[in-house]
């Protein structure tokens, strides 16, 4: 599945209409019985529609549902609004196609023009698309709170009417869809918590865009799905031993938060590291031991983690859960940074110790991943005024430092010095529990150890850690999971990819 831009989408139209190729209004007709098809299919058989209409393509996309509805016997009140414009060539087309039908048509070009919409109709917002190029104001912004006052059920053509396909909607009037059937692919918009209530449930329709197009382009996002993480995840070979999967080191815990460590290395360990050492103070020396046996274990410190003499022998070394912030650790990541050339996955209080100490950060190895959520970021790289902020700081940020940058979030999104952005399409709120980091940053540190770069790693740990949390909350509930259970499921994910790799 894609993600692109409003502008990408208008090439991607245009392309089609080339190359297929195919009348603007035949493409318009396909896109619009798309959504009739669907709301057949979908339990509105029975049920009247207003639809809200603007004068772009849009609105001709509703016009040709409305019309579509009409011709199979439903009864459908058809708003157009009038901003002045005279309507795009397909627009008008359908005006004069939907007249031909029993639709009831009325303009809207006053706020006393505004009617109550009946209760048991369906509202179809077809009243700006992809084409919105400020935020709506006035009489458009009028139409859009009386429908979402309504309270009557929403489904929201291509997007809902009010917000950009790409840029931030924060703070502007737009529709509150039920529903949103959108063209062909996602739009940036449909990834970022601060549209949440404006979505509803999001149902990407093939419109039949030419799908040459799509190799002709360097998208600004991707999707990680199975088969970018199948073409990265390597199979076992039959002689191989344990040397041939690396030696991952973690450097976690303190008194009190023993448990992140023990969270992130039995994550480790079964993301198929060779061996693991865990590096801990020892006062969690009996819990690492006897929980985890099968790690090694090494005393720093006695509460928290103090000076460590070695790094070496290690390909991938996460630090971070549980640590604590004292000026031990600040000293330790800094002889981490000096002596250690194993790959660094850096988490938790490893990352509040660099936010402390910015001349530190000029120190990063460029194979580091760090796993910051969105207030770890911000108090890395500064403050934001919204989610699309934010995903340019860490792509900018990847870049200028050279290193991965793991954003968390319910679509992680993982930047990548190169430039690519790659959104994380597994994950349930389930995982919205203490912990389920300490997990991640045991994957992303285990698959590191394994000889995957920082970005493969990063980019396999994030899905993996999703797809396990999914097995998870399917077999126990969204509710009851925490954050050991996406490690139980480790396997089972991996078993997944496998099958979808072999067609099984
Ligand atoms: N993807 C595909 O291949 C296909 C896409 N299709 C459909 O096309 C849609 C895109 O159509 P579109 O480009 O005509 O833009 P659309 O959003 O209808 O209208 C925007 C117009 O309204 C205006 N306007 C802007 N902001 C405003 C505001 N705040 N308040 C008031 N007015 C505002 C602005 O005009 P302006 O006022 O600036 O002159 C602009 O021209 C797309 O979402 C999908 O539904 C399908 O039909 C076929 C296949
Ligand atoms: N709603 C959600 N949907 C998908 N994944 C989520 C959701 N909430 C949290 N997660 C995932 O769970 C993890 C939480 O990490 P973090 O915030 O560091 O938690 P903790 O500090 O408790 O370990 C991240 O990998 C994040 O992507
Ligand atoms: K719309």
């Amino acid at each position: 599945m894609q993600i692109l831009t409003a502008a990408r989408i208008r090439e991607w139209d245009e392309y089609t209409i080339r190359e297929l190729p195919i009348q603007s209004i035949d493409l318009m007709e396909r896109a619009s019985a798309a959504c009739f098809d669907w709301l057949m299919e979908n339990g509105f058989k029975q049920n009247a529609f207003t639809v809200f209409c603007g004068k772009g393509n849009n609105g001709g996309d509703g016009l040709a549902i409305a019309r579509m509805l009409s011709q199979t016997g439903h009864a459908v009140t058809v708003y157009i609004l009038e901003f002045g414009a005279k309507g795009t060539a397909d627009f008008q087309t359908n005006l004069a196609r939907i007249h031909q039908t029993d639709a009831v048509i009325k303009f809207i070009s006053t706020v006393d023009t505004l009617h109550p919409i009946d209760a048991n109709a369906i509202v179809i917002d077809a009243l700006l698309g992809t084409g919105l190029n400020r935020p709506p104001d006035g009489l458009t912004s009028a139409v859009v709170q009386h429908i979402n006052r309504s309270g009557n059920t929403v489904i929201a053509i291509d997007i809902p009417s009010g917000l950009f396909a790409d840029k931030s909607s924060k703070d502007q009037t737009a529709i509150e869809a039920t529903y949103t059937l959108s063209f062909q692919c996602y739009k940036t918009a449909f990834l970022v918590a601060e549209n949440a209530d404006r979505l509803g449930a999001i149902h990407i329709l093939d419109i039949g865009l030419h799908p040459d197009y799509l190799s002709t382009i360097t998208p600004e996002y991707q999707f990680i799905d199975e088969s970018i993480v199948n073409a990265i995840l390597q199979p076992r070979k039959k002689f191989a031993h344990k040397g041939n999967f690396g030696h991952a080191a973690l450097i976690a815990g303190s008194v009190g938060m023993m448990g992140a460590a023990l969270l992130s290395a039995k994550a480790c360990l079964r993301s198929g590291a060779g061996k693991l050492t865990c590096f801990i103070p020892r006062i969690g020396y009996e819990i690492i031991q006897s929980r985890v046996p099968e790690a090694m274990c090494r005393i720093a410190g006695t509460d928290h983690i103090g000076a460590i003499d070695s790094f070496e022998g290690y390909s991938a070394i996460g630090a971070g859960p549980g640590l604590g912030r004292e000026d031990e650790i600040q000293r330790m990541l800094q002889s981490l940074f000096l002596q250690s050339n194993a790959t660094l996955v850096l988490d938790a209080d490893a990352l509040n110790v660099l936010s402390g100490n910015k001349a530190l950060m000029e120190e990063l190895p460029r194979r580091t991943v760090i796993t910051p959520h969105v207030k770890e970021l911000e108090r890395l790289f500064g403050a934001v005024s919204g989610d699309f902020e934010r995903m340019e700081m860490a792509r900018e940020r990847s870049k200028e430092l050279g290193i991965t940058i793991v954003l968390k979030g319910a679509y992680s999104l993982v930047a990548t010095p190169g430039g690519m952005a790659w959104f994380n399409s597994t994950g349930n709120p389930g995982m919205a529990t203490g912990g389920s980091g300490d997990v991640l940053t045991g994957i992303i540190t285990g698959l590191a150890a394994q000889g995957y770069i920082p970005e493969q790693a990063a980019i396999a740990g994030v899905f993996l850690h999703g797809l396990a949390g999914d097995l998870a909350a399917a077999a126990i509930s969204e509710q009851a999971l925490i954050a050991s259970d996406i490690t139980a499921f480790l396997g089972d994910a991996f078993l997944q990819l496998q099958e979808s790799s072999t067609g099984e």
